[in-house]
């Protein structure tokens, strides 16, 4: 008989690691250990972490997975293609670091670098709940610096304070309310024409499947970012 994989989740008591505890606790497979980062970072007996704190919390359990050699999924937003990079210059092993967990916002990165190809002119436009502590989003700035890897843009009028922040050239705009979940629109411009690849999450939901295939996906070596390769895409 398979043995049981023991998660450890930090960030359990907020809005998506909370989910992850009960995602962890439902299924027959995995069973939840909480951790605190703030009361220390013991992972004796953990087979893998999942983290949805903060950046800086998230930094410090990066940190000690990677003494202890236990796996991690990171959920936080702010690990930037730069913090990625110095982790790989580091060495670091089987951390896989996760954007967005929903297929849809998956696919809209994918299709965006797609697009990405044919126009020379693109910004995104992400919106959030109220409570949501970073700006611009996590997604956001995994999609703005994925276009930018596939071709040098540069947006029209870069400092203007209402421009947005410029990702990997592309600008990038955040919009906070209440009554909202998370949602995308990459937009596209060329001649005579705009695309819009827009991607709405109506629940946190949207999550979960992505979720549990990251905890039960075997850990990769070094730095992975996104389920993309789990989902057939890279
Ligand atoms: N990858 C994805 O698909 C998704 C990613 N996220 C990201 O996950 C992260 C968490 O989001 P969300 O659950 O909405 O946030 P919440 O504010 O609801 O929860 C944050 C959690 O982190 C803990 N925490 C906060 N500060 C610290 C600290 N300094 N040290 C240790 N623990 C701390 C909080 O504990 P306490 O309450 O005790 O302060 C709480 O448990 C964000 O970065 C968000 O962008 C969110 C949704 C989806
Ligand atoms: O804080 C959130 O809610 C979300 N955070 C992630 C991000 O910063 O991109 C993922 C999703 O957009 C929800």
């Amino acid at each position: 008989m398979a043995s049981t994989r023991r998660i450890g989740i930090a960030g359990a008591t907020g809005r998506l690691g909370s989910l992850a505890l009960r995602l962890v606790r439902d299924a027959g497979d995995l069973e939840p250990v909480e951790l605190d980062v703030r009361e220390g970072l013991e992972l004796d007996g953990i087979d893998v972490v999942f983290d949805a704190t903060v950046l800086g919390a998230s930094q410090q359990l990066v940190d000690a997975a990677l003494d202890a050699s236990v796996p991690v999924v990171v959920a936080t937003s702010g690990w930037t293609e730069e913090r990625i990079e110095a982790l790989r210059a580091r060495g670091a092993e089987r951390i896989r670091i996760v954007p967005n967990f929903s297929l849809g916002s998956v696919l809209e990165t994918h299709l965006a670098t797609i697009a990405a190809r044919h126009f020379t002119a693109v910004e995104v436009v992400e919106a959030h709940h109220d409570r949501k502590r970073d700006a611009p989003s996590g997604t956001a700035t995994r999609t703005a610096e994925a276009i930018g890897a596939v071709r040098g843009f540069a947006p029209a009028t870069p400092d203007e304070p209402s421009r947005g922040t410029v990702i990997a050239g592309v600008p990038v705009h955040a919009l906070r309310l209440p009554g909202v979940v998370a949602r995308q629109e990459v937009i596209f411009g060329g001649t005579g024409e705009t695309l819009t690849i827009r991607h709405d999450t109506t629940s946190s939901d949207s999550y979960a499947a992505g979720i549990l295939l990251a905890l039960r996906a075997e850990a990769q070596p070094g730095v992975t970012v996104g389920i993309g390769d789990l989902l057939g895409l890279s």
